[in-house]
């Protein structure tokens, strides 16, 4: 894939996972959000807007506390904007909804269950019949590494399975747009990297929408399509950057190695940072 191009510049046939349609954008309208408690109103976020295509992958980097965390609740449908609307296609967002998928920072197995069960659960619950979901679900811990695993025990698995474990039941429930609340965070940095490429690798195959919380820029322009910035609370856009690039290594696919060697990944990285830290005007 061409690196360091407009995502108006690449026609969507060529994008790096392009497919799908208007259908599944997602455009965030003048959302803003104050909590309310007994005694504080905080203002979370400030009049954001920001579109989802079909196919891309998004990362949200910001200071702690600036609502990124706020804007994915929104997505998933779990939180109401006070100001603003959220709308996937026509349809405004009103509630939580297996067309979106979350992934936490830590894994949110039934521990009562196998991988296989804790995999096949949305499509179960949603009466699907096991002839119409067993070749997905089998195909997901596959790709997810998962298959030997299939009969064990959610405890028996490492963090780093375990979390490849609930991206499975994510996919399981096919769903058009994935949302990532700093999905590796808690992983040990090699289990991190595996993953990052192993995501990428999942998502070039899947066509899925991805929107990713992360707070590290390196791993942003690693995996996005496109870097989101937000300012301190309340959480503002202050920065959008296409980061796409090409970043493949020996064998083809994007490697970290390649990345950290890569200049303009290095400056992409540096010009994040800058915004992060308020240092552009
Ligand atoms: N349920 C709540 N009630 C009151 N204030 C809240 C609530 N949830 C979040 N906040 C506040 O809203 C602001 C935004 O929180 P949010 O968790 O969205 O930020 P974040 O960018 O995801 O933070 P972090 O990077 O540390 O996870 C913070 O100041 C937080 O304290």
């Amino acid at each position: 894939m061409r690196k360091g191009v407009t995502l108006d510049e690449v026609p969507s046939s060529d994008r790096r996972a392009g497919s799908a349609s208007e259908a599944h954008a997602v455009a965030v309208n003048g959302v803003s959000h104050w909590y309310e408690t007994k005694d504080v109103r905080v203002h979370a976020l400030d009049e954001v807007d920001l579109r989802i295509d079909p196919g891309e992958f998004v990362c949200i980097v910001g200071a702690s506390g600036c609502g990124k965390t706020t804007l994915l609740q929104m997505l998933a449908g779990f939180l109401v904007p006070t100001e603003g609307e959220i709308t996937i296609g026509k349809d405004p967002i009103t509630g939580p909804n297996r067309a979106r998928g979350v992934v936490f920072q830590r894994p949110t197995l039934f521990p009562w269950l196998s991988v296989a069960q804790n995999v096949s659960f949305g499509p179960r619950m949603a009466g699907e019949k096991k002839e119409s979901y067993s070749e997905r679900v089998d195909n997901y811990l596959d790709m997810m590494g998962l298959s030997e695993f299939r009969d064990r025990a959610p405890y028996e698995l490492s963090g780093g399975m375990q979390q490849r474990a609930a991206i499975a039941r994510v996919l399981a429930n096919d769903p058009e747009v994935i949302l990532m609340d700093e999905p590796f965070g808690a992983l040990d940095a090699l289990t991190r990297e595996t993953l990052q490429e192993e995501l990428l690798r999942l998502w070039r195959t899947t066509h899925k929408s991805i929107m990713f919380i992360t707070h590290s820029v390196e791993e942003a322009v690693f995996l996005g399509t496109r870097v989101v910035v937000m300012s301190p609370r309340p959480g503002r856009i202050v920065h959008q950057k296409d980061v796409r690039m090409d970043l493949a290594g020996d064998n083809g696919e994007p490697s970290f190695q390649v990345a950290r060697a890569n200049v303009e990944f290095n400056r992409a990285r540096q010009e994040i940072d800058d915004y992060i830290h308020g240092l552009h005007v």
